[in-house]
């Protein structure tokens, strides 16, 4: 009985579908450049700001904007704009995930959406319930203001309901608000999120049953949370706010990357007794015990800390593709080689940062060159509001190989020289007198 129970409590990943907008949401330079320009109250100086950011960005010239902002409503989303800019995501994905595994809408005992910034009544979950018709049964949970880490929130929420609750068969939607986001503001901190938020979303499904095991894509070994809210500085570095002139926006402060390096570390010493062996962590606690009385030992800089070696135990590192400077971080932190990173980067590049469900995206990438092979190890690192850091480690069940939403771009990934056509059109802002 106690095997059979502990065979319930596997939390198994049987597939996901990621969203992929029409072309005429491609935010292509010229219509960037178009969407900067109505935005009267800005001056050379956050023009100057706009094309550094985009630029040093990573982000390429095909992500997906919201409709409501390419029709020029940026001032005046309106909630069916919101409602509508979801539709597209939670349907395209459900759809997909639905055609593709065979299991249809009736059989679903859990579902969980996390949208961060738009929470309406009755719950986006309602809506994906009403629209399939779904069991009047169903587990549902309805989670906003979780940030960019809301995907892993969601998935450890469904891994505790599994515990309780045999033979489920559980759906997650991820996805984020854009159009009704948007800032039109001027103040550089609240610019950033318009360089880096791109429309986009997942859908999920997860089980526990044994019986579905030789389906499943990934086994979950671990989930760790991180949150410092409890930190003002963490707290404050990213929220939504009104600027002073009273325009709503989503703040991305510059104090950003070092909570989420703070987070980072700190989850990352929960996460790895529980994935590293013994000897592992023990030689880790020596050298920086050794670092801490008498110094670094000879040939390491003193500004090198010592560092956790994850690269034993993981073959594959899914990070979430926050910015330039996110990535950055975090493979410095877990001393991480180019090839590595190159997931994430590419991620942001074809489709920006799309908050929670990016991850996604980045583990397609690796599946769509078909790196993912049985038995090797994925850890996804996630940051969000908060300030939070959630990571995971899966473990492949089988070789993997859709190709989803990279099917007809992945030969493209990654590109010889990733030019950026910004500022060839627009470098003209750096001569400007202010
Ligand atoms: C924006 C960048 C791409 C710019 O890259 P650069 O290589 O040019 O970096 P840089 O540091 O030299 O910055 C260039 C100029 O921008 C300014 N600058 C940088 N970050 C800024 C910020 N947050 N607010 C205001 N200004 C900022 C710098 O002072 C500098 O100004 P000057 O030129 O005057 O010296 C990078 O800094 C980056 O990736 N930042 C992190 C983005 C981020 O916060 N992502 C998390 C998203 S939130 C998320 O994903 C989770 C969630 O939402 O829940």
């Amino acid at each position: 009985k106690l095997i059979d129970k502990r065979r319930h409590q596997q939390c198994y990943l049987l597939d996901y579908a990621c969203f992929k907008g029409p072309d005429d949401q491609k935010l292509s330079t010229e219509l960037c450049g178009d969407i900067v320009q109505r935005n009267k109250g800005l001056g050379i100086p956050e023009l100057r700001f706009l094309l550094k950011a985009v630029v040093n960005s990573g982000i390429g010239e095909e992500t997906y904007g919201p409709r409501s902002v390419i029709g020029g409503k940026e001032n005046c989303a309106s909630l069916s704009d919101g409602l509508s800019e979801m539709d597209d995501s939670f349907f395209y994905t459900l759809d997909e995930l639905f055609r593709r595994t065979g299991f249809s809408p009736a059989d679903v005992t859990a579902l969980v959406v996390n949208v961060s910034m738009l929470s309406p009544s009755p719950s986006l979950s309602a809506r994906i319930i009403n629209r399939y018709k779904m069991r009047d049964n169903i587990k549902v949970f309805n989670l906003s203001g979780m940030g960019c880490s809301a995907s892993l929130v969601s998935i450890d929420l469904v891994k505790n309901l599994f515990k309780s609750h045999p033979r489920s068969l559980a759906v997650v939607v991820t996805s984020e608000s854009i159009g009704p986001n948007w800032y039109s503001g001027c103040e550089k901190s609240m610019l950033l999120g318009n360089c880096l938020f791109r429309a986009g979303g997942c859908s999920m499904l997860l089980t526990n049953d044994p019986r579905l095991r030789h389906r499943v894509k990934l086994r979950l070994r671990c989930l760790v949370r991180t949150h410092h809210g409890a930190n003002d500085e963490s707290y404050n570095c990213c929220l939504q706010k009104e600027d002073n002139s009273g325009y709503p926006g989503f703040y991305l402060g510059k104090e950003l990357p070092k909570a989420a390096t703070r987070a980072f570390f700190e989850n990352l010493r929960n996460l790895a007794p529980r994935v590293l062996p013994l000897s592992q962590i023990l030689h880790y606690i020596a050298l920086s015990q050794w670092q801490r009385l008498r110094g670094s030992p000879k040939g390491v800089p003193s500004d090198s800390p010592a560092r956790i070696n994850f690269r034993t135990e993981v073959e594959h590192f899914c990070i979430h593709p926050g910015g330039a400077a996110v990535i950055d971080a975090v493979g410095k932190g877990l001393g991480l080689e180019k090839s590595d990173l190159e997931p994430s980067r590419m991620t942001l590049h074809r489709f920006g940062n799309t908050s929670a469900s990016s991850l996604w995206y980045v583990l397609g990438y690796m599946e769509a060159k078909r790196k993912l092979k049985k038995k090797d190890r994925v850890l996804m690192i996630s940051f969000g509001a908060g300030f939070k850091c959630n990571s995971c480690v899966w473990e492949v069940q089988r070789n993997l190989a859709d190709a989803d939403v990279w099917a007809d771009c992945i030969d493209s990934y990654p590109p010889e020289r990733v030019t950026n056509p910004f500022i060839k059109q627009f470098g003209w802002v750096n001569n400007s007198d202010e």
